[in-house]
């Protein structure tokens, strides 16, 4: 069975959207990964199919309910412990680790929410995991959850040729990646940097190590943190 994203939304034709495009549309239509929607309005109560109500203490906006999406995440068949997030800004930040993991397993089950968000209760009933894609405020789950399966599939086997970029070469050591660039060599005044028309692949390597350390340090003080405990630990552990 293909790797499969089981999305619960209000607005399921949102998917595959962008993803059903380029790699990864080609690898949805080679069966190399699957997108399943279940639309959250068909569990809604009586009539008008309601799955929201006000939220319990007062506030603006409204919550989903939890017996709604219970009955929802309830009809995703996976027996197989599959990942089931729920992207919310109130989440932690989701990680490559995190994308890694949820593609080492049969898939995810993604939890969309609308409104001010989903009662914590069936979040905690159910143990779902709550990510963020980033500090600042979306309208719904479902742009974070299409960032969230883009990560995901091109981490897929088959979906990222060799011709195409490194599968993940930003993270992969904990660094951002060191800066590109093609012809013309020189271009609006401004010149290749010489080492890569050196044709000295060692000293390539270098340079490139020595600009993806660069530009953590300068961007992302946070993962350069990081990576010096993780190096220094390591070289300890060597003795
Ligand atoms: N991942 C992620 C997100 C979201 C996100 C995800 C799901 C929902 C469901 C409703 N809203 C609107 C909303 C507005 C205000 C307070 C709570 N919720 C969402 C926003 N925003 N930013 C991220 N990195």
């Amino acid at each position: 069975m293909s790797w499969t994203a089981a999305i619960l939304t209000l607005f399921p034709e949102m998917f595959p959207g962008p993803l059903g495009q380029s790699l990864a549309g080609r690898a949805l239509d080679a069966d190399l990964w699957r997108c399943e929607t279940h639309d959250l309005r068909s569990f809604g109560l009586g009539r008008h199919k309601t799955v929201d109500d006000t939220p319990c203490g007062g506030g603006a906006g409204m919550v989903m309910r939890p017996d709604v999406v219970d009955a929802a995440l309830a009809s995703v068949s996976r027996n197989d412990g599959a990942s089931c997030v729920y992207l919310t800004p109130r989440g932690r930040p989701l990680t490559q680790a995190d994308i890694r993991r949820y593609t080492a397993g049969s898939g995810v089950t993604l939890l969309c929410g609308r409104y001010e968000g989903v009662d914590e209760r069936v979040l905690e009933a159910r143990s779902v995991e709550q990510v963020s894609i980033g500090d600042y405020v979306l309208s719904g789950g479902e742009t974070a959850a299409l960032v969230l399966l883009d990560a995901c599939v091109r981490l897929l086997p088959g979906v990222m040729g060799s011709a195409e970029s490194g599968v993940e070469e930003s993270f992969s050591d904990g660094l951002l990646e060191y800066p590109h660039y093609t012809r013309p060599a020189e271009w609006n005044g401004r010149a290749v940097p010489d080492v890569l028309l050196s044709g000295n692949h060692a000293a390539i390597a270098r340079w490139r190590r020595e600009q993806s350390e660069r530009v953590t340090r300068e961007r992302r003080p946070d993962l350069w943190a990081a990576h010096l405990s993780n190096t220094t630990h390591s070289s300890v552990q060597e003795g």
